[in-house]
């Protein structure tokens, strides 16, 4: 029975320190309804899943998959494509530089692209706890989704999905050959509105306005999960994303001009004392970097290793 543990740090590693305090969300659920959605603000009784004694949390962000609108260079901000085959195995892929790292629960857009980039990510963990998703669009969907052991839920993950977490809206570019665009409209114009942080594209959202809404939904939902301990993943889009690490990695609206997030590549943080540690560089992410451990994540593989052998 090896145990492997990689304690590298990436050179890269940046240390953020926010400035303002966090909420914690304390469970709100009755006792008499229970979904897995009770998991959210409920801390799981399962040994192998608290690697949390100094009250650390891991957080997971992965890019979609190549789709299929990614393949023909097509620009697709909110149109719901899914994966391609490639991108399908991207996922997979991902999902095995992960499957050391503790997930609680997972965040995803209201997207195809980003749920199968989850869910197959997901099928390679070997913890083995299942996905569910939550459709919390009303009670009855909430009250028809119950689950009646308490032993079933400790192995699931709640998947919840927000369309805050979107692709940014390409307004009247959505559906056009980006390489017809910059052929007609100029590269400059074209890298313009691919990249500036606050140049929307014709009737689309600007990063800036995507981050408006992104960066909302994270401090408003995934950071209290952070703070109360949950490891979370988060399986979104390169603008959705970039917006989130801009907060961060505290990166200016300059710096985040030149951030490129390829698809399927796992990027970790480390959730400490109010810091976010970033393991995993999204610039150009080295297996040393993605798979840095810290004494909990190293302790929670072990506890892994245990159980298969
Ligand atoms: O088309 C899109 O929705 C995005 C992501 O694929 O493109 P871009 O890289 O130009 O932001």
């Amino acid at each position: 029975m090896g145990i492997r543990i990689n304690l590298e740090v990436s050179g890269k590693e940046r240390y953020c320190f926010r400035k303002r305090g966090f909420s914690v969300i304390q469970a709100s659920s009755s006792s008499s309804q229970t979904t897995v959605l009770d998991q959210v603000s409920t801390p799981l009784n399962n040994k192998v899943d608290t690697p949390k004694k100094s009250s650390e949390a891991a957080l997971i962000l992965i890019r979609h998959g190549e789709s299929l609108w990614n393949e023909k260079n097509l620009f697709t901000g909110c149109v719901d494509v899914p994966l391609t085959k490639k991108g399908v195995e991207e996922a997979v892929e991902a999902g095995k530089r992960i499957s050391n790292i503790p997930v609680d629960m997972i965040y995803t857009s209201a997207l195809i692209r980003a749920q199968m980039t989850a869910m197959l990510a997901m099928t390679q963990h070997r913890r083995k706890k299942v996905p569910i998703v939550l459709h919390n669009e009303s009670e009855q969907a909430k009250s028809w989704s119950q689950i009646f052991s308490e032993e079933t839920k400790k192995q699931c993950i709640p998947v919840v999905t927000a369309w805050q977490l979107n692709e940014r809206m390409y307004g009247e570019l959505q559906g056009l050959n980006k390489q017809e665009t910059a052929d007609k409209y100029g590269k400059e114009q074209v890298h313009e509105w691919r990249r500036s942080f606050d140049i929307p594209p014709p009737n689309g959202e600007s990063l800036e306005m995507c981050a408006e809404r992104a960066v909302a939904y994270f401090k408003e939902h995934i950071e209290p999960q952070l703070q109360a301990g949950k490891n979370v993943m988060i399986a979104a889009h390169g603008n959705s994303l970039r917006s989130i690490i801009m907060y961060l990695d505290k990166l200016t609206s300059q710096e985040v001009i030149s951030l490129e997030l390829s698809t399927g590549i796992p990027m970790l943080y480390i959730v400490k004392e109010e810091k976010y540690i970033r393991r995993g560089s999204p610039a150009a992410p080295s297996e040393a970097s993605v798979y840095a451990y810290t004494k909990n994540l190293a302790r929670y593989r072990q506890k892994l290793d245990e159980m298969v052998h």
